[in-house]
């Protein structure tokens, strides 16, 4: 039988496929939300079958993996990613299973090492011609470790593939309420008329972790939480919280306004905080005197007529006190309430991203009863937690969205490029390393 859709993993066999590609793949499947006749064909350079290769996977995740779905569309194909002359074979099967209208996803759930010779191959052996946009190619992070070495690895993809047929993947970006940060700011009036520096004191972005660096050692330690974190995820919830309104809600218009913003950062060089879990260095496969951030804090701002001279606080790190992300935005007083004798709190919306999504504005209220007493009040509400947990629900919609050809939630090269920039400018900030026990020591050396 023919496939429509054939989705061609390269890393089959790591723990971004286990834990978030096929659960993510098995819904959709399971759901009927990928409506073609669809075959994922795990590429690895292991001595499995099928069956074995998807009990392997089942071992890599705590989480049930759907086998009994998975089983009817995954396929294990043994081969040696790195060599051009197991293309051959390959090419040949997956042009037995396709038609001429099939649409061909190539995943690349590899790190960095092999990365240009995977698609060297891809190219050579023909699987993806140029231009040809049913053919597309999917790259995970970290694409680069600094500005000159990103603009490598984009020369080299840019040699072989089309832009539209590139898909550099931040899952935080398939994450509801990220998602929703464009709806909440222009389609509500209260919001988009206050969304500046008249109103707007201070902007929080923090993502916390409870869990250590896990078993991800080798990549961890040569990146750190700048890298790992803010260089992707927290960069581009700025850039959604920071820009201006496209001229038009499509993916390039959306994503000229948040280069913009990314361009425009101005770093307080004096507020960068680096900090290591302690325990860190005795973390398996972690060098004893590793100077690896798995903690970083620093207040920005973005040099636009619209938020000139707001600090943004950007925190991200390892081993907090819980797993929490969310976009904290506070509102100036009133005038009123400035010479109105009563304690009186400012507005805060608080827009959070994990573990639930959530959106959150205290306003300030009177205490019902007979004297003046005032309160603070909270207008809420809560999308409906996911079964699954957060990331594959983020995997899902950026799978289909690759399939339906939906750019919007991917990162252009000039995002990244900027953001690298800045990046590598905070890298020179000065700064020393503060080994943290506790995110109370954390948040006390920030105040
Ligand atoms: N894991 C995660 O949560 C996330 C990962 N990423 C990124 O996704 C990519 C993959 O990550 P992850 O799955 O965690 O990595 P793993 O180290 O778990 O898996 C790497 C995969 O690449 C294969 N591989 C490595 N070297 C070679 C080689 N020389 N020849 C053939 N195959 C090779 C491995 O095969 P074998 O099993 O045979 O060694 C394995 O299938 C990385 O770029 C990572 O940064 C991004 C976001 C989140
Ligand atoms: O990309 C990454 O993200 C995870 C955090 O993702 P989340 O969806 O669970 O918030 C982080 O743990 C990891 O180090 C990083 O590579």
């Amino acid at each position: 039988m023919k496939n429509d859709l054939i989705v061609t993993i390269f890393g089959s066999t790591g723990d971004l496929t286990a834990r978030k590609l096929l659960p993510a793949l098995a819904k959709l499947y399971k759901q009927k939300t990928i409506t073609q006749n669809v075959k994922v064909i795990c590429l690895g350079r292991r001595d499995y079958d099928t069956e074995t290769y998807l009990n392997e996977m089942q071992k890599l995740t705590s989480k049930s993996l759907d086998l009994p779905h998975l089983s009817k569309f995954v396929e294990y194909f043994k081969m040696q990613i790195t060599d051009l002359t197991d293309y051959q074979k390959l090419n040949t099967y997956i042009r037995s299973i396709s038609n001429e209208h099939s649409k061909h996803i190539y995943y690349l759930a590899i790190g960095p090492e092999i990365l240009a010779d995977v698609a060297k191959n891809i190219s050579e052996s023909k699987l993806i011609e140029f231009n040809n946009t049913n053919q597309v190619l999917v790259f995970e992070k970290p694409f680069g470790h600094n500005l000159e070495s990103a603009v490598k690895v984009n020369q080299m993809l840019w040699n072989y593939f089309d832009e539209k047929q590139i898909y550099r993947i931040d899952h935080y970006l398939g994450k509801e309420m990220i998602q929703n940060l464009m709806t909440l700011r222009f389609a509500n009036r209260i919001f988009e008329d206050t969304w500046d520096s008249k109103s707007i004191e201070s902007v929080k972005i923090f993502v916390k972790e409870e869990e250590g660096i896990l078993n991800r050692a080798g990549y961890y330690d040569t990146s750190g939480a700048l890298k790992d974190m803010v260089q992707s995820h927290l960069l581009q919830i700025l850039s959604l919280v920071a820009m201006d309104p496209p001229n038009l809600y499509e993916s390039d218009y959306i994503k000229d306004e948040k280069v913009k913003v990314i361009r425009s950062l101005n770093i307080d060089k004096k507020s960068v905080l680096f900090g290591q879990y302690k325990g860190y260095l005795e973390e398996l496969n972690i060098p004893k005197d590793s100077k690896t951030e798995t903690f970083v804090y620093f207040r920005v701002f973005v040099n636009t007529p619209r938020f000139r001279g707001v600090p943004f606080e950007i925190l991200t790190g390892k081993k907090l006190s819980q797993k929490e992300s969310y976009v904290e935005i506070s509102y100036h007083k009133t005038s009123e309430q400035e010479k109105w004798n009563l304690p009186l709190h400012s507005n805060k919306l608080r827009i959070l991203i994990n573990p639930k999504g959530a959106v959150d504005l205290s306003i300030n209220s009177k205490m019902p009863g007979l004297k003046d007493n005032l309160e603070v009040v909270h207008l809420n509400f809560t999308t409906t937690p996911s079964v699954e947990g957060n990331i594959p629900e983020a995997y899902e919609k950026l799978l289909l969205d690759i399939v339906e050809g939906s750019r919007t939630l991917f990162t252009r090269w000039d995002e990244i490029e900027a953001s690298w920039h800045f990046i590598d400018e905070i890298k020179k900030c000065p700064h020393s390393l503060f080994v943290y026990e506790s995110e109370h020591e954390l948040m006390e050396k920030i105040n």
